[in-house]
């Protein structure tokens, strides 16, 4: 396992195409989402909740997504649809779900951002475990017709797609911000 901190600063996402088989166990599985679900929850809601895509499920969705697109856009590009039923091409996918709604004390962004600590936890566990992840949205996470095929609930939005598999390959990083863009100090 890696040192944490080399892990913090390696870490980087593996496009959920290249994510293949073998798939976390269900062991491994479990420890990812204990893991995903210990993060910062205001007012300790647990505005959020996980649906676990995995098996012979994956095609199953990736099939039913396939045929609503297909349904409400006759005209959409082959690639497209094609891009929807591989939906669930990666070894498992993770879709976390965010509950967050009004409440007395708890602003709704708030538990909005812990939905997406939820997501980012997950990534982080997922490649502590050796595996690569993807966190992922798309025409699913938003399509009313397609929200109902996932199984959502009218107050309920995807906060993401964790796609998680072994990565087939080795991937280069990508450019990260310069501290200098990102960080000011108060008063200087
Ligand atoms: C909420 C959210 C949704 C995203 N949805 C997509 C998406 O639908 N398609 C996509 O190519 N990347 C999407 N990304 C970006 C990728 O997850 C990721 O940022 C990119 O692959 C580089 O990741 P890395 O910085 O972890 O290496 C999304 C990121 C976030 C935070």
């Amino acid at each position: 396992m890696l040192d944490a901190i080399e892990l913090l600063k390696s870490r980087r996402s593996v496009p959920a195409n290249a994510l293949a088989e073998p798939a976390p166990s269900a062991e491994e599985l479990d420890t990812m989402l204990t893991i995903a679900a210990r993060v910062p929850d205001h007012g300790k809601l647990a505005p959020w909740r996980f649906i676990v895509i995995e098996g012979p499920a994956r095609a199953e969705l990736g099939g039913r997504l396939a045929e609503l697109m297909k349904a409400s856009d006759p005209e959409a590009p082959a690639g497209k649809v094609e891009a929807v039923a591989n939906f669930c091409g990666s070894a498992l996918i993770v879709a976390v779900v965010s509950r967050a709604g009004p409440h007395v004390k708890i602003p709704e962004w708030e538990q909005e951002l812990s939905a997406g600590a939820v997501c980012m936890n997950l990534s982080i566990a997922v490649n502590a475990l050796g595996y690569g992840a993807q966190w992922l949205t798309g025409w699913a996470a938003y399509d009313p017709k397609a929200r109902e095929v996932i199984g959502l609930q009218q107050n309920e939005r995807i906060a993401g797609f964790i796609h998680i598999g072994t990565p087939t390959e080795r991937w280069t990083d990508r450019p990260r911000p310069e501290l200098s863009e990102v960080v000011t100090r108060w008063g200087a």
